[in-house]
């Protein structure tokens, strides 16, 4: 099997983003939203993110900066609060994850700036 090089980087962003999914326990982040359970999702979402397209990319090295993960995490929530009206599960779910996401991304980067 294929072993990624693990760079310290990327170990990381693959433990942020397990704690970030860990917020996410109805598991509606974790793929790609399904264009058959959701026809008109594209006519409406240009960028689609999800977890698991994150987690793909950082095995594949490309993530270059925190800031470019952290701008895939705000386009999950983006997405969520665009599609889902006000008063949908899914809408309250994106803001609660919104809140939760955030604490742990300021955490990171206090963290990523004392290690250097
Ligand atoms: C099996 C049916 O799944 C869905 O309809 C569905 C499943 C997951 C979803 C979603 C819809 N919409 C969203 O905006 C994002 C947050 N997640």
């Amino acid at each position: 099997v294929l072993e990624v090089q693990l760079t310290p980087f990327n170990i990381l962003l693959r433990a942020v983003l397990d704690q970030l999914q860990e917020k996410d326990q109805a598991k509606i982040f974790a793929q790609p939203v399904s264009v058959k359970e959701v026809p008109d999702y594209l006519d409406h979402i240009k960028n689609p993110m999800d977890f698991s397209t994150m987690r793909k990319r950082i095995e594949a090295h490309g993530y270059k900066s925190l800031e470019e993960f952290e701008a895939d995490f705000n386009q999950i929530i983006f997405n969520c609060m665009k599609y889902n009206a006000k008063d949908t599960f899914f809408h309250k779910a994106g803001l609660r994850l919104q809140d939760q996401g955030e604490a742990i991304l300021r955490k990171t980067r206090r963290y990523a700036e004392r290690i250097g």
